[in-house]
């Protein structure tokens, strides 16, 4: 994340206060990631200090809110490793802060794999298949904001900045998205609440076998096999060329399909899924990074990567088919 709103001691020690978790200690703003302000802060209670993220929502509006943050409350009942918001004395989950809206979450354990090993995509498509089943009587239905509609409104956003072979590229891509969501193939596939965005920097390990999901604010009701699409175009990938590393796919997949078995509709549409999962993110990063916004602590994510990957996904996947998985 990168903090795009400042805020001062003062601000946050009365935001803090109907949160009766304790008195601020210290916070410090977080570089890394590209959507919200976050920090980090700690709290002494009793004598006893703890950590917590504090995050201040740039983009999503109170009206989007209650899906995520209660989501991570579902999921955190669930015992699925997720971080567990805080509700102040009224019960609200999150308040305006410096004139936005920000909530409190859990600061949890670990770190981020710097070396990504088959046992890490393993206990990730495990547990990515436990919150799909976890998410399945989340009462708020809140679509993916970040799914094909977005795509098509994008397009003209982002393409008068691309050479004329990549926009053609991305209008293509759009166009084969577009058929394939009117197939009887696409509308079979289960959907459920997914993270949308588990990527190698939202997943914190305390071992290869015992990851945390973090940053939900992507999250959305989606088709199940999409998210598991978003998850292997990260963490299984040889990261210069984008791709697959066959040991840490069949790790994920194996793991993933062992708690929920592929359909045969899943077999055909997962070339499709790979090529959105890959679109979704090359359409993002182009917009952030040709209309970034203005931020203390940005750290831009390079859109060719994703370029490469769809193309890698296409030649692959030129046409629906089905998978030995
Ligand atoms: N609940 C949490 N527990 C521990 N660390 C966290 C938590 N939330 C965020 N972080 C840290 O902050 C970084 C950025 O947070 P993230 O939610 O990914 O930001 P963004 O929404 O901008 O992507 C993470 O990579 C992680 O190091
Ligand atoms: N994971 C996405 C962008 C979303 O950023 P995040 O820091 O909120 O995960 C990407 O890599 O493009």
């Amino acid at each position: 994340m990168a903090v795009f709103t400042q805020i001062t001691p003062n601000e946050l020690a009365s935001w803090l206060e109907p949160l009766k978790l304790g008195t601020l200690v210290e916070f410090k703003g977080i570089a890394s990631g590209i959507e919200n302000s976050n920090f980090f802060v700690t709290l002494n209670d009793n004598s006893k200090t703890t950590d917590y993220v504090l995050t201040i929502f740039e983009v999503l509006t109170p009206e989007q809110l209650p899906f995520y943050l209660q989501l991570m409350q579902h999921l955190a009942d669930k015992n699925i490793p997720v971080p567990r918001p805080f509700a102040d004395n009224q019960g609200q989950l999150f308040r305006p802060l410096a004139g936005k809206p920000a909530a409190l979450v859990s600061k949890l354990s670990g770190q981020e794999a710097k070396e990504i090993t088959p046992a890490h995509c393993a206990s990730v498509g495990r547990t990515l298949a436990q919150l799909h089943h976890a998410g399945q009587d989340f009462a708020i239905h809140q679509p993916n904001l970040r799914g094909l509609d977005w795509w098509q409104q994008m397009e003209n956003k982002v393409s008068d900045f691309l050479p004329d072979h990549i926009a053609d590229l991305l209008r293509d891509e759009i166009a084969a998205q577009s058929a394939f969501a009117q197939t009887q193939t696409y509308k079979n596939l289960r959907m459920g609440v997914g993270h949308c965005d588990l990527f190698v920097d939202n997943v914190l390990f305390t071992s290869p076998d015992a990851p945390s999901f973090i940053d939900f604010y992507f999250a959305g009701v989606d088709r199940w096999l999409f998210d598991l699409a978003v998850t292997v175009n990260d963490w299984c990938i040889e990261r210069t060329t984008g791709e697959f590393l066959p040991e840490h796919l069949n790790a994920m997949m194996d793991a993933y399909t062992a708690i929920i078995p592929l359909t045969d509709d899943d077999k055909t549409a997962w070339g499709m899924m790979l090529r959105a999962a890959a679109l979704r993110f090359w359409i993002s990063r182009l917009y952030d990074f040709y209309r970034t916004r203005e931020a203390a602590m940005l750290t831009p994510k390079d859109p060719t990567h994703f370029e490469r990957i769809l193309k890698s996904r296409r030649a692959q996947f030129a046409t629906f088919i089905s998978e030995s998985h």
